[in-house]
């Protein structure tokens, strides 16, 4: 037993949350003040004073989050081993598991979770009984029928309100679009299939209810919820559902980080909840313990929200002013950063002790290849959603027609994946398996060129839905998809290793099922756990979106295309709303710093969001460096930008003004 002193480490403010009672306590606080350290103690100071950890549910938006507080609680508390005995995860994945053990109150026979990438698929799978597909007009993607509905779900606000605030360009089909939103639900009732946003209705639903809903009350005397200033309005019913009066309820957060508008969440949640909570305690934390002054005075510049907090950094003015580095384009920007990161390692800073941040993951593509040509190691996180998982969702479709060859979009998707096979024969092809229809008579059904590779695939997930033993069915539907992967993606080499460690860990398992339903419900962290995760004594360059990097620090950043129409992003310049979104990422990526900070500009951008297109447009540095802003940073242009400089009338130092066109190479392969 060691003795533990979980206040030594902690200032007034943040032991007062540590040693509160039970009553409701809400911690409003900014970046970096110890919000998740605070809550860590008190989670440590419960479990040592006798709370039994089952009675503790703890919940959090990353499986990461969650894993990081669980182990740091262990650190501090006496016996390590007992918080593995506390319920902690996210809202989705806490959701699925109390789903899953009431499928019968809720009428469901199994509980099979549709993923986004799922949702599209199912929603392509009935565009054309709605008049949805074609090219003769501009008709709305897969993605945004899933963002419309999503929306309106998580809002309670009707679809056709969406559309006209949100999805303008989609109103001309409305009448189509809510007639497929109905069949979406029936077929997702018809066939017990649940979104992500049905997890978190179910749950809400079972804490509705009189009788389970006070049992799934009774196992619980404290709740604590990490990043509230992020849920949404389902999110909230289901915190105070579970705790009504507030009692044993902690929430930690802060309005100005507030990251997930596009999800239905707002930080009034935050703000509201201790008005609307008898009784409960507002703790503010204002000294910040992880940047210098010189970033905090930045940070309070471009801090949005209705908190006035003024950070003050517990280490005082120690530290170089940030940066403003204006560069002349984004092969420019890509080379600034590299060399930064070359003198600070050169230093002795270790790589991983620096992080380079975007707002979008196409935003990094000039500097990857920089860091590969310079050999400098990288690991990237987030930005990669799931585009970049599509082949662990591919294997995992797999799995899933094996154990349920009833799975429609499953199947559609694992067909998709054939050479030559369409999306609408692949919705054909998907309907004729699910009745039934023999792998012959399919194989038959396809286009012609197609066949070899579909009875090949059909009759490994035959063998898989043979056996009952992962480890064999797990290779059978690997040797199925494997080929067809390998054709399909042009980077096979880098998805390989990912397919591979996920068969390895699913062919472990010995529920198969509760494996799929984590990979699905959280397919990014399965790839990164167990394929991608670098060796631990590797040194490397971190690459994160800034929403994969809220609540991390790396003692110098680098924050790239703080351009306006990359950061601010051109998708959310026309409302309000989304600007503050914008900003509110803005200021979580300036507060990532701990000792650096280094804001890029590049003022022309390439044209094409993936960033390899041979246009450019001319660009101002974003809207969020105001004036004030950049009083408090030093102005640096780039090597490159100094080489062919103009000055502009306003003095401002800019390049040639006319847009420049690099020629195309189109020609030389028409
Ligand atoms: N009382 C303290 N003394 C020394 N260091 C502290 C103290 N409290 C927090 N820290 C350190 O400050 C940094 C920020 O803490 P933490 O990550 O808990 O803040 P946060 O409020 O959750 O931040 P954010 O919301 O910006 O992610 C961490 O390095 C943490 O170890």
């Amino acid at each position: 037993m060691k003795d533990v002193d979980y206040v030594a480490d902690l200032d007034d403010a943040q032991r007062e949350a540590v040693e509160h009672d039970a009553g409701p306590l809400v911690v409003a606080a900014g970046a970096g003040t110890g919000k998740t350290r605070t809550l860590t103690a008190r989670v440590a100071r419960l479990i040592d004073s006798g709370v039994a950890p089952e009675r503790i549910l703890l919940l959090t938006f990353t499986r990461r989050a969650a894993a990081a507080m669980t182990s740091r609680a262990a650190a501090l508390c006496s016996d390590p081993s007992v918080t593995q005995r506390m319920w902690s995860g996210t809202f989705h994945a806490v959701a699925h598991r109390l789903v899953a053990e009431h499928t019968q109150h809720l009428g469901l026979e199994d509980v099979t979770v549709l993923d986004p990438g799922d949702v599209t698929d199912l929603i392509d799978l009935l565009r054309e009984e709605h008049g949805l597909t074609g090219t003769s007009n501009r008709l709305p993607t897969s993605q945004s029928l899933a963002d419309i509905y999503s929306r309106a779900v998580n809002t309670g606000v009707p679809t056709r309100t969406v559309m006209s605030d949100q999805f303008p360009w989609c109103l001309d089909h409305a009448d189509a679009i809510n007639a497929l939103l109905k069949s979406y639900v029936e077929r997702k009732r018809a066939r017990g299939l649940l979104d992500f946003d049905d997890l978190l209705l179910n749950l809400r639903a079972l804490l509705a209810d009189p009788s389970v809903g006070d049992r799934l009350r009774a196992r619980w005397d404290w709740v604590l919820v990490d990043e509230y200033q992020d849920v949404n309005q389902i999110q909230v019913d289901i915190v105070r559902l579970l705790r009504p009066d507030g009692v044993g309820l902690t929430v930690v957060g802060d309005d100005a980080q507030a990251v997930y508008g596009f999800r239905g969440a707002t930080a009034e949640h935050l703000l509201r909840l201790h008005d609307d909570l008898p009784g409960s305690t507002l703790v503010r934390l204002e000294r910040n313990f992880r940047s210098s002054q010189q970033i905090l005075d930045l940070a309070n510049v471009v801090r949005p929200g209705d908190l006035r907090l003024d950070l003050i950094a517990d280490r005082g003015a120690s530290g170089p002013k940030p940066v403003h580095v204006q560069c002349a384009n984004s092969d420019d920007e890509a080379r600034e950063v590299a060399e930064a990161v070359l003198a600070a390692h050169q230093e002795g800073m270790d790589l991983r002790d620096q992080a380079v941040l975007f707002r979008t993951g196409t935003h990094s593509n000039q500097l990857e290849i920089e860091l590969r040509v310079r050999n400098i190691p990288f690991h990237k996180y987030g930005g990669i959603g799931y585009l970049e998982t599509a082949h662990v969702r591919d294997l995992i479709a797999a799995f899933r027609v094996s154990l349920n060859p009833s799975d429609e979009i499953s199947w559609y998707r694992l067909l998709t994946r054939h050479r030559a096979i369409g999306k609408v024969s692949s919705r054909t092809l998907a309907a004729r398996l699910v009745e039934g229809a023999s792998p012959d008579e399919v194989v038959a059904e396809a286009p012609a060129k197609a066949r070899t590779a579909l009875a090949t695939t059909l009759e490994f997930i035959g063998a898989a839905s043979q056996t009952r033993v992962p480890a064999l069915m797990v290779e059978a539907c690997h040797a199925a998809v494997e080929p067809l992967l390998r054709q399909h993606y042009v980077d096979w080499g880098r998805r390989a290793a990912d397919v591979e460690g996920v068969a390895q860990a699913a062919a472990r398992q010995r529920d198969l099922r509760s494996f799929i339903a984590e990979a699905t419900i959280d397919p990014t962290s399965v790839a990164g756990d167990w394929a991608k995760k670098p060796h631990l004594d590797e040194d490397f360059l971190v690459l994160s979106t800034i929403h994969s990097a809220k609540g991390l620090e790396w003692r110098n950043v680098h924050l790239l295309r703080a351009s306006d129409g990359a950061l601010p992003s051109d998708m959310a310049l026309t409302s309000k709303e989304g600007l503050e979104e914008e900003q509110r990422l803005f200021y979580v990526a300036a507060t990532r710093a701990r000792d650096s900070l280094r804001i890029y500009s590049p003022l022309r951008l390439p044209v094409h969001p993936t960033s390899m297109s041979s246009r450019h447009v001319l660009a101002k540095p974003s809207r969020f460096l105001t004036e004030q802003a950049v009083a408090v940073m030093d102005q640096v242009s780039s090597a490159g930008l100094l080489a062919a400089p103009v000055v502009s009338p306003a003095g401002v130092t800019r390049p040639a003004a006319s847009p420049v066109t690099v020629p195309s190479l189109d020609a030389l392969f028409g």
